[in-house]
This record gives structure tokens, sequence and C-alpha cells, in this order.
């Protein structure tokens, strides 16, 4: 596999099968009639046949192809030849038009469908240019906002052949959307008002060959929430539509010039389910790069969406609630470029609940105000308190209206909750307990004090042993549905006590398992008593976030690899009663090389014993935060930390050392900003204590000489006199200032000169320079200034 990014990775279930299907019985219609002179039109049953082949295709399939439909050929031509030809572009160009938050419509390469990435690249523009959409999802915001196009230069001919196309698209759409009305019994016109204003897309789809098209897609399996797709493949093929019968997946094969239609949500929720949006994806291959364009016909953003009036009755009342348009579009657009933590938008959402449910609803508008509160947040509240409330909200004559939700309603509910709320929300009903694990929740939050308070009363002790279990099961089962959902797990936060109950530390310890599996990138983990983490935690790869309190971390081997890791973690406390393991463990630390490249912040505490860490790779750390609370002769060598920022040594204890070494050729590469020094003595020095020769000894240091030091350091000039609290502190770049009173001299970046030190006076109101006895000198700021830690 390669180097092939995870995030293209399908689950288990959703890839492609080895044995490719041939589509035969997706209708071929011949819309030839529709453009015939000769055709009566006005003869009002000379379409008759045509139509009822297209409402058997729409009722059957969802999806049919069309020859004949009146697109020129050469217009089409131009289209995939200047699709072609813009995304040949070099990378740079198509940035010029990446689209953005802002900028909704352009190139774009990391689609996400369902969460995993899409192989491909893609390019949007609009049909109706400028387009009127909501400013913003949120149901209450009234405010419109454009959306235009963007056009590359090159190829310069594109929008001129994109915009005559659009045009015959339109045409071809608006053909078909007469015909599918006429399929339902409804005027021909009848959905045309709805398209007067639209928002209708074209795209142009370019699937690159893909080294592992047995595990990736080039779109996954979606529905269009749009009215009708209407779509040009190229000859490659890779079109697979889900039969309605048997779910089977079916390849559409490519006809020359046809179009391949396809109904959309919106004509479901018009034809009250008549007409059924179908499932459908893009496989890729390995030799073969394919394009394709859908047109995406799409009604104005003020359209409320529901069941078409002609179309319900009693018998057939309508099965979805009003939806406008614009909201859903943007809500779904949302996530283009925020990764919900939950599943995006669908039409089941605004699912009507079957019979029986809306006879229980009747009257008691328990759903009404449920989702009322929902969307208000409301949810983000104390659990304990909301529960109270919630439950006073909507239970009637005791009857537990929230448990008896149907599942589209709970999960229309959750849609709205990031994920931890999901998680939250579900101790609200015995019902919900386990249901939020249908969703996909990248960042899991397990906390035994919240499960703990969600429990109906307090626990007996004779009974804690037994929730403890069930907490470290629900853990242990929430992570498995994620994977089995086949979620990017992003963080894992698991806050936990009694951790050595046998039957606890098997789950936990599959749970870290998993997520390491599925490349978590951070993971926080506090016990309330010393416990082992699996030796698991040291293959994780894509880790690039360890914080961990009272975790013995059972080193495997004297190499700890992470290769990804930028912070890590790990306070130590002295009270630890596992303390000989725990050293055991650090024993082992400090014979260990630590290859953890890309660390850029470090903070541990050190309570008590002596050892030594040499950090001998190269770094690129940024905030180094080291506290030695106790202990003495601790000792460090930091090597090749070229790119640190910010240094914090906090180490009452005499006879600690810091020793900074920096074996970068050229040592001014250090640039740190901020070098915090705070112990009461230590030395802080270059290269076991010897300076380099251009370093003026104490005796001769001049005022001039400040700052001159070519890298961040701080030093002793007499090894048995340590010196007193020192601080130093950069404002800015190039401005540096040093307080409180000290002995010996502070030392200052590359790029602090004696100039720079002395222009920050600028930013104090005064400064005080003082020598005593020719070896000590003081800046005093009146202003204190800011220390910020990159
Ligand atoms: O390229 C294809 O065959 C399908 C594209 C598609 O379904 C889409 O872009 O929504
Ligand atoms: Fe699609």
């Amino acid at each position: 596999m390669g180097e092939v990014d995870r995030a293209f990775i399908q689950a288990q279930e959703h890839r492609p099968k080895p044995k490719i299907i041939e589509a035969e019985g997706i209708p071929l219609i011949d819309l030839s009639i529709t453009s015939t002179p000769n055709t009566n039109l006005n003869d009002p049953h000379a379409l008759d046949g045509l139509v009822e082949e297209i409402g058997n295709a729409c009722r059957n399939w969802g999806f049919f192809q069309v020859i004949n439909h009146g697109v020129p050929l050469a217009k089409r031509q131009n289209i995939e030849k200047v699709s072609r030809e813009s995304f040949g572009q070099p990378l740079e160009e198509k940035n010029k038009i990446r689209r953005n938050e802002e900028q909704v419509l352009g190139y774009y390469d990391t689609e996400h469908t369902k969460n995993v990435r899409d192989w491909k690249e893609v390019f949007d523009f609009n049909v109706q240019d400028p387009t009127i959409v909501p400013a913003s999802y949120k149901p209450d915001d009234k405010e419109l906002t454009k959306w235009f196009n963007q056009w590359p230069e090159n190829p310069p001919n594109l929008r001129d052949i994109c915009e005559e196309y659009a045009k015959e698209m339109e045409k071809l759409a608006f053909k078909l959307m007469e015909l599918i009305a006429l399929s339902l019994g409804l005027p021909k016109d009848r959905f045309l008002e709805f398209f007067k204003e639209q928002t209708s897309t074209i795209r142009f789809n370019h699937y690159p060959p893909c080294p592992i098209p047995d595990l990736a897609l080039g779109v996954g399996r979606h529905k269009d929430a749009v009215a009708l797709t209407l779509l040009a493949q190229d000859d490659v093929g890779g079109l697979e539509v889900k039969r309605k019968t048997d779910g089977e997946w079916l390849r559409v094969k490519p006809n020359p010039n046809a179009y391949i239609i396809n109904v959309g949500d919106i004509i479901q929720v018009w034809s009250n389910d008549t007409y059924e949006s179908v499932e459908h994806r893009a496989m890729v291959n390995s030799d073969r790069e394919r394009f394709s364009i859908p047109y995406f016909l799409a009604p104005a953003h003020s359209t409320d969406v529901q069941p078409l009036e002609e179309l319900i009755n009693e018998q057939n009342p309508a099965k979805y609630k009003p939806y406008n348009w614009g909201k859903f579009f943007v809500t779904r657009r949302r996530s283009n470029f925020q990764k919900l933590d939950v599943e995006n938008i669908q039409i089941y959402h605004f699912k009507i609940p079957e019979s029986e449910l809306a006879e229980k609803l009747a009257g008691a508008s328990s759903i009404g105000k449920c989702i009322l509160l929902v969307d208000h947040n409301w949810m983000t509240a104390e659990i304990v308190e909301s529960k109270k409330l919630f439950k006073k909200m909507v239970m009637t004559n005791e009857i537990d209206w929230i448990s008896q939700l149907p599942d589209h309603i709970i999960h229309h509910i959750l849609s709205f909750q990031p994920g931890k709320n999901v998680a939250r929300i579900s101790v609200l009903s015995k019902t919900w307990h386990g249901f939020w694990t249908s969703f996909p929740v990248s960042n899991l939050q397990f906390s035994e004090r919240l499960f703990e308070r969600g429990l109906k009363r307090p626990c007996a002790i004779g009974e804690i042993k037994d929730w403890k279990t069930k907490f470290a099961r629900l853990v242990h089962d929430s992570v498995l549905r994620q994977c089995r959902l086949n979620t990017s797990i992003e963080k894992f936060e698991l806050s936990m006590s009694y951790y050595l109950h046998p039957d606890i530390p098997p789950r936990i310890d599959h749970s870290l398992e998993m997520i390491i599996d599925r490349g978590v990138k951070e993971v926080h983990v506090k016990f309330k008593e010393n416990s082992d983490l699996p030796p698991s935690i040291f293959s994780a790869k894509r880790l690039t976030v360890l914080k961990l309190a009272r975790c013995n971390l059972i080193m495997p081997c004297p190499s700890v690899i992470w290769p990804s890791l930028r912070k890590f973690s790990l306070p130590i406390s002295i009270s630890n009663k596992r303390l000989e393991k725990l050293l055991f463990s650090w024993n082992i630390l400090s014979q260990a090389t630590i290859h953890a490249r890309r660390l850029k912040s470090l903070k541990y505490n050190f309570m008590g014993y002596p050892f030594r860490i040499w950090w001998t790779e190269q770094h690129d750390w940024k905030d180094i935060r080291i506290e030695h609370c106790k202990g003495n002769g601790v000792r460090e060598t930091l090597t090749c930390a070229a790119l640190l920022k910010s240094l914090q040594l906090l180490s009452p204890r005499v006879g600690n050392s810091i020793d900074y070494k920096c074996e970068s050729e050229d040592p001014c590469k250090t640039d740190a900003d901020c070098f915090i020094l705070c112990p009461s003595k230590y030395g802080f020095c270059n290269t076991d204590n010897e300076l380099p020769e251009n370093v003026p000894k104490t005796s001769e240091i001049d005022e001039s000489q400040v700052g001159y030091f070519g890298f961040g350091g701080f030093y002793a000039p007499n090894d048995d006199e340590h010196i007193p609290s020192q601080r130093v502190e950069r404002l800015g770049s190039n401005k540096a200032l040093l307080r409180k009173p000290g002995r010996g001299f502070v030392l200052f970046g590359p790029s602090s000169r004696p100039n720079d030190l002395l222009g920050a006076q600028d930013k104090l109101t005064s400064i005080q320079e003082q020598e005593s006895g020719g070896e000590m000198f003081e800046l005093v700021p009146e202003l204190t200034p800011v220390v910020t830690a990159t």
C-alpha cells in the first residue's frame, strides 16, 4: 500500500467487490420523440409511452440512461476537453481557484464522503452566477449571501464552454422534469416554478489512477441531495448503482454520449417516496484515469421541500416534514470544511414517524419541544440537571416519551450535537444507552465520573466493582462500534480509577489497541491509581499528543518510537504506590533514546530521583517545560533543538543542571523566543560547561556584549557558583530584556545582538543598568513584559 493515506481506505463492507456485475436492467430511454419536429406535443397522449418508461425507470431503479437527448455532441465534447485540460494544470494554478469556506465553488481535492476521503479532484461551478443561498446553516439566521463562480485562467475558453453547456443541460433537465411530472400524474410544468431561481451545479470529476482500487473509491456511496442528476461519464466506467431489490452493486456500462439520470432526494420527498433516490458510488482503477461531469439540478434556496399536496391524502399521508432547501444545502456544504462528528444532514431526518407514533405524539408536542431544546444546544448543560429538566419537559402522565422516540428522530436529535454530547445525551433514556455508538464519533471521551453521575442512584460499596466493569465494557464496546463504523478516531480521552480489577485491564488494553490501530492522533489517559498502559501505546505511529497521568509506561525495548509525537506530558508523583515499577520504567527510559522527531512540546515533572536523558535525535522542539521538583543531580543534555522557541526549566534544587548543546553546524540557528529560567540554583551552560571561544569570561563582560552569544544560553561563570533566579524574556522578534537581579550574564539568541537589546528600550518606560563588582548588571523594566511561549 506504500504511502497511501489511510483516510482513503473504505471499511471492509464498503470496498468494491472484485467481481463486477454489469447493470443489465437499467433502462435505456430514447428521448428522440421529444425533439422530433413531427411530434405533436399538444396531443396529450403523444408522450404516453415515454412517460410510462420514465415512470417505471424512476420507480424501479431510480436510475436510467437517455439517448437522443438533444444535447449537441460538439458541446459535450468541448466540455469534456476543457475538463481534462483544467485538471492537467499545475497544482499552483488549480490552487488559485481552490474552494474554501468563503468561496465554496472552484477546485477541490480533499472531499470526503461519509468521512472517508474520495480518490478524486473536482471543479464546481454554478449554473446561476451568483447563486443566492442562506449565509448560515442556522435556522434562525435569515441573512442571505451570494456564491460566485471561480474560473481558472486556463484553458482560456473554459468559462464560455461551461456556460454554453450549462444552458443545454438545463434544457434537458427541464425536459426530464416535465416527463417525471407527467409520470406522477401532475401537470407537466408542475416542478418548473421551483427552478425559476436555482442552485444547480455542474461538477467536473477527475479520478486519477489509484494504486489501491480495491480499498478506495472515487466517490463513496451516497445519494444525491438534489432533485435530479444528469451525468456524462467517459468510456472508462466506474459508476455503480445499488440495486433496490437486493442491495447488489451494479456497474453502469458506459454508453457513448448517453446521459445517466438519477432521481435525487428532493424528488423522493416531492413524490412522497413514490420515486426513491438510490445509493451510488464510483470505483477507480489502477491504470486509467476517469472523468465524469454531473449536472445537479437543484431548486431555489427558498424552496420548502415537502411532499406535493396532489400526491398525498388520508391513505397516503405526507411522509416528510417540510425542510428548507437552502438551509439543507448549506448544512451539507459545511461538512466539507469542518469534519463533523456526526452524520451529515439527511432527508430521513425529516421523515414523519410511523402512524402509531404519530398518534402517541399527537397533542403531546414532545417531539417539538425536544427538538427545540436540542436545537438550542441546551444539552451542553450538566447532565444530571439536564436529565431532570428534560424529563420534566417531555414527560406527561409518567410516560417516558424519550424512550419511545423512533430511531430516526433520535438520530435527528443527536445529529445536532457534537460527538461528546451525543455520548452524554445517551444517559437520558434507557433506550438511548448505546444508541449513540451508531454515530461516527471521532472524539471519544470516557469519564468514569460522568458515567457514575449518570447512574440512577449512588452505588452501594458492593456494587462498585460491577459498575466499574460496566464502564470498562462501555468504553470497549463503544470503541469497537466506532471501529466497525470505520470512524477515523482523532482523539481518545479516558479518565478512570480502579484499573486493577481483573475484568477491566484487558478491556481497556484492547480499546487502546483498537484506537491505536485506527491511527488515533491524540490520547489522554488519566488513572486514579498508577496503572500500566499496554505496550501497544509505543506503536502509535500517528500519535501527535500523548498526555498521561498516573500511567506506567513499560517500555518494550530501549527505543521508543513515536514518529509523529508533538506533545508529551507525563507528570509523576511521589505518592505513587507502585513507584518501583514506575522507576523501573524510567530507569529504562534513562537509558533509552527517544525517537520523537516531531516532538514540539514536552512537559514532565519528575519528583525524587536522578536520572539522565540524552536527547540525541534531531528534534524540532518548539516548547519544552521541565519541572524537577525535588530531584538532585538531574542532568540532561538537549541536543539539536534548533527550532526551540520556548524553554522553561523549573528546578528548585541545587545541583540540577541542564546542558544545552546545539550540534547543528551553525549554532546560531537556534531561535528561541522565550527562555524562562526559574530555578533557584542551577547552571545552564552550553556544551558541558565549555564556552565557545568567543564568549567572554565574566570579568570581561561589558554591556556591549550582552546578547552577543550566538544561541540561547545562560552561563554560570564559575562552576561552583550557581546563579540565582534569572529571567530572560524576549519582546517580539529581535527584542529581549533581562530582569531580576542576578549574577553572571544572559546570552541571547542569534539575532539578539546588543543593539537589539537596546532596541527593546523603546518598549520600556525606563531601563536601569547597574554594575556590581564588575560582574553583575541588571536591566529592570518598569513594564512587566508579557511572555508568550509559542
Ligand atoms: O462519477 C461518477 O460516476 C459519479 C459521480 C457522482 O455520483 C457524484 O459526483 O455525485
Ligand atoms: Fe452522485
